[in-house]
């Protein structure tokens, strides 16, 4: 079996029709305009977290594809127009309640969110958003690989590339099945610890596109990878106690 959701409902047309296309077609234009240097913070702007994984933050250029890296806890002090910003925000935000509800339906699922919410609070969101264009080509544009955090969400592209590795090794192009208006959420290397295995990290690689292609991908992460079952176990401790002695 494949550990993967697909989803598809009305929300996600909305979405799709209200804020994805526009969304796409401005990331288009910024991918061809001349604005794309723009790399790393904003000069004079003071970070409440200066541990935060912001090396890769901002556009980079690689082989197969160029790349716009956004961390959320620092989504604001990052060098990006505002324009973009003010209307990627409210689509990431949609993908990460979309996974928070996923998360919740596992069992032990509210204490890790529980666990996420609090270190989110503690460390700054660390999870990302990535906008890739990747450019057509005949090698893999993205090798095969896990992802570090709980999920992985991401709009289907609308020029298939995406492969994930089913359960009995053969790799499914996922969106060659599904339409552009469905979101794929797939489970990553965190998840895989906080449910001992029980939900195994999807392997995943990117063919290489026949023409250009525009991928818009959240990671739901944590900066303390190591973070254990333990630690869950802890947090799940704490909410019974506050519940035990709070005064009704
Ligand atoms: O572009 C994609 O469809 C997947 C990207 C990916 O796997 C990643 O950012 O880790
Ligand atoms: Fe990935």
């Amino acid at each position: 079996m494949i550990e993967y959701v697909c989803a598809n409902s009305l929300i996600y047309n909305w979405v799709v029709s209200c804020l994805r296309l526009p969304l796409e077609d401005a990331w288009r234009g910024f991918f061809h305009g001349h604005e794309k240097g723009v790399k790393g913070l904003k000069t004079n702007t003071s970070l409440p977290f200066d541990h935060l994984p912001l090396a890769d933050a901002g556009y980079t250029m690689q082989n197969a594809r160029e790349h716009f890296h956004v961390v959320l806890a620092a989504s604001q002090q990052q060098e990006w127009p505002d324009a973009l910003r003010h209307i990627t925000e409210p689509l990431i935000s949609i993908l990460e309640k979309l996974c928070r509800q996923l998360l919740r339906a596992l069992p032990q699922g509210d204490s890790m969110e529980t666990v996420w919410l609090a270190e989110a609070e503690r460390t700054g969101d660390v999870s990302v958003f990535d906008i890739f264009n990747y450019f057509p080509g005949s090698a893999l544009a993205m090798a095969a690989h896990t992802d570090p955090g709980l999920f992985t969400a991401k709009f289907m592209s609308k020029t298939p590339g995406l492969e994930l590795l089913d359960g009995n090794g053969d790799w499914l192009a996922i969106e060659e099945l599904g339409s552009s208006a469905e979101v794929v959420v797939f489970a990553a290397d965190v998840l895989e610890r906080w449910t001992q295995g029980a939900v195994p990290s999807c392997r995943h690689r990117v063919r290489a596109p026949s023409q250009a292609r525009l991928s818009l991908v959240y990671e739901m992460r944590v900066l303390q990878e190591g973070l254990s079952l333990d630690d869950l176990r802890f947090v799940e401790k704490r909410k019974q106690l506050l519940k035990s002695t709070r005064i009704s």
